[in-house]
């Protein structure tokens, strides 16, 4: 496999400034890979992006804390995430991907280095498989406070959610179940995915990725118009994300600048603002402190 770069070299500075105190709630590491190696099974196998250059991306673009979650090319071995938020001095906290086996008392180590959640991921371009009956055992006897974030296809919803309606954790959904963004905001994967909010109070969502689902192209006019109104319907239980090093984008690498120039665009007042980008991401990762 060849080694791929996802990422921008230089992206834009934006024209939207982030309040004091902004979260980057979803963003990965890669390696290094001579200190951490990738999975033997990675689908992708890319270029460095290690702790270094996200901090940098992270005061290119005027945000205070990351949130780092594991990708799947590091597998579930967690290093490379726990020596990223070991650096960050306080300004980092993840998720990690964890074999469903985990003794409780690594489940606490991974605590003890900042993690507050795990992640199940049920795309098959990414994982070879997804044991739903493992996962649910594992999201059973997570440490206090913990959530579990699910990544998977609008297309699959439905067929999740017995299995989505038995954890008894908050839910996190990335890039909010990548629904086709151009249907627009009363579009049948919208109008899905609201319902799906709609049967618990404690399933949160990622309003990232334009890059990823509308095919439209910067300045994703779709997923402005698609997204706007979930998060002002759902202002309490919003996260933004960078989603840097953007894994396998390699054909249409966004500008990181224009993706924080959406924000405003999704939630157009600082009160909804402060919300989205603070509030929200420190109620999950920062509890003591929100
Ligand atoms: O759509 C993707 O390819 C993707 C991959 C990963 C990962 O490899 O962990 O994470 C993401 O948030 C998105």
């Amino acid at each position: 496999m060849t080694r791929i770069t996802s990422w921008h070299g230089a992206p834009s500075r934006p024209l939207y400034t982030p309040p004091a105190g902004a979260i980057d709630a979803h963003c990965h590491v890669f390696g290094p890979m001579a200190d951490f190696p990738f999975s033997a099974k990675a689908k992708y196998l890319p270029e460095d992006a290690g702790p270094d250059m996200l901090f940098a991306l992270r005061d290119h673009l005027g945000f205070a804390r990351n949130v780092i979650v594991q990708a799947s090319c590091h597998g579930t071995d967690n290093s490379a995430t726990l020596n990223a938020i070991a650096k960050a001095n306080g300004k980092a906290r993840g998720v990690a991907v964890v074999d469903p086996a985990i003794s409780d008392a690594d489940l606490a180590a991974l605590h003890d280095g900042g993690i507050r959640g795990i992640r199940f991921n049920f795309l098959k371009r990414l994982v070879d498989d997804a044991p739903k009956d493992k996962f649910l055992d594992v999201a059973k006897r997570l440490p206090a406070g913990w959530h579990v974030v699910i990544y998977f296809e609008a297309d699959i919803l439905e067929e999740l959610r017995p299995f989505m309606d038995a954890i008894p954790v908050p839910l996190v959904i990335d890039h909010m179940g990548r629904p086709d963004v151009t249907q627009g905001p009363d579009g049948v994967d919208m109008k899905a995915f609201r319902a799906f909010l709609e049967s618990r109070d404690d399933i949160w969502f990622k309003a990232t990725c334009p890059d990823r689902l509308d095919p439209t192209g910067d300045p994703w006019n779709a997923f402005a118009d698609a997204v706007a109104p979930l998060v002002a319907d759902y202002q309490d239980r919003v996260l933004w994300g960078t989603d840097w090093p953007h894994p396998n984008m390699q054909d249409d690498i966004p500008d990181d600048g224009h993706l924080v120039d959406m924000i405003p665009r999704i939630a157009p007042t600082a009160e909804l603002q402060r919300k989205l980008l603070i509030d929200n991401p420190m109620r999950l990762y920062w509890p003591e402190e929100a």
